[in-house]
């Protein structure tokens, strides 16, 4: 049996305000600019606020009604939608080996044939909920495939849809989760406590609440004001293992906040299950030797879900010394 532990309040961590998070305006027209600034920020942070998008406020404002209307339901009637096996609805429970949060939850596959079999329990305008929500995930998956190509662009890798394509695949295994965290009125607690995003690029869009928060390498948090007309995005492990390490799947977190209710809608663009992980060519050399060995993603995504939120999946699959050449 697993026993979960109780959900942690946030307490003595070190929390920096002072940085300013990279914020990146995708509608400059200078191309081998933006590329440059989003390998900066991969390289430094992992992460990236964008600007600009092309992502209209029609499509963002009824993505966001029908996931405000389901979280308003009953808990009986949202229950109905559950348990996220790992599709559906959650509650405080994360993955399938004792983690907990202040957080309520959908997870949904992101091919459309499954999200309008899934509305029926969701919504009570099922036709309404799977059109918002197809519709959603075809404007960010257009976004993430600008970024991805850019980042192919500023790595100088010959073929820049090498990450684009994966995503755009039709049997790509990307997925959405909507997030609801409730205020906890009086200490800040951890909604959804602190991990790296398993797949190749994340794009989270919340409400005006803040409460996400990225970690640095020396442990302390740096909370990402919110900004409901941009995304966060944010590298994946899959990413950090094509890039060869060069890219860094940043751990982060959300915390609720005291007073007002946060909401997330993250798209995490991912390849097909028979996909080959491995270092492009163009990203090692005998200075940086490959970090990883190649595994599908089908073995990376069975190992996450073997494992707790936090642990650090791709240490399973890092060379040891004499695998390194
Ligand atoms: C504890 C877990 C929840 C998670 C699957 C896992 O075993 C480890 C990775 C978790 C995560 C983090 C990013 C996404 O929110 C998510 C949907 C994913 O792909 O990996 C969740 C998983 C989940 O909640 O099912
Ligand atoms: O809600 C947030 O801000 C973060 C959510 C998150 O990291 C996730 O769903 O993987
Ligand atoms: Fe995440």
């Amino acid at each position: 049996m697993v026993v979960a532990s109780p959900a942690s309040i946030i307490g003595s961590e070190k929390i920096i305000e002072d940085i300013e998070l990279p914020v990146i305006d995708v509608s400059i027209g200078d191309r081998s600019e933006l590329s440059n600034l989003i390998v900066g920020a991969c390289e430094k942070y992992g992460f990236f606020k964008v600007i600009n998008h092309r992502v209209s406020n029609e499509i963002i404002s009824k993505m966001e009604q029908e996931s405000l209307s389901f979280f308003a339901k009953p808990f009986p009637e949202k229950e109905l939608a559950g348990p996220a096996n790992p599709f559906g609805y959650g509650c405080k429970n994360i993955g399938f080996n004792g983690d907990i949060g202040e957080v309520e939850y959908l997870v949904l596959n992101s091919h459309p044939l499954s999200i309008s079999q899934r509305s029926k329990s969701i919504s009570n305008d099922p036709n309404k909920f799977s059109s918002a929500v197809s519709g959603y995930i075809e404007a960010v998956r257009e976004v993430a495939c600008e970024i991805l190509d850019l980042m192919a662009e500023g790595l100088g890798v010959p073929d820049t849809s090498v990450f684009s394509r994966l995503i755009s695949d039709v049997d790509s295994d990307s997925i959405i989760r909507l997030n609801h965290y409730p205020p906890s009125y009086s200490t800040n607690r951890v909604g959804f406590g602190e991990h790296s995003d398993p797949q190749i690029l994340t794009l989270l869009r919340s409400n005006d609440v803040g409460g996400l928060q990225i970690s640095l390498n020396d442990g302390a948090w740096v909370p990402v004001s919110p900004d409901p007309t941009g995304f966060c995005v944010n590298v994946g492990d899959v990413l950090q293992a094509m890039t060869n390490g060069r890219f860094v799947s940043v751990r982060h977190r959300a915390v609720t906040n005291s007073y007002n209710s946060r909401m997330s809608m993250a798209y995490f663009a991912a390849p097909p299950l028979d996909t080959e992980i491995a270092a492009l060519p163009h990203m090692v050399s005998a200075a940086r030797p490959t970090l990883y060995r190649p595994f599908t993603w089908a073995d990376y995504k069975k190992a996450a879900y073997s494992l707790r939120l936090g642990d650090a999946r791709l240490d399973l699959f890092r060379k040891q010394g004499d695998e390194l050449a």
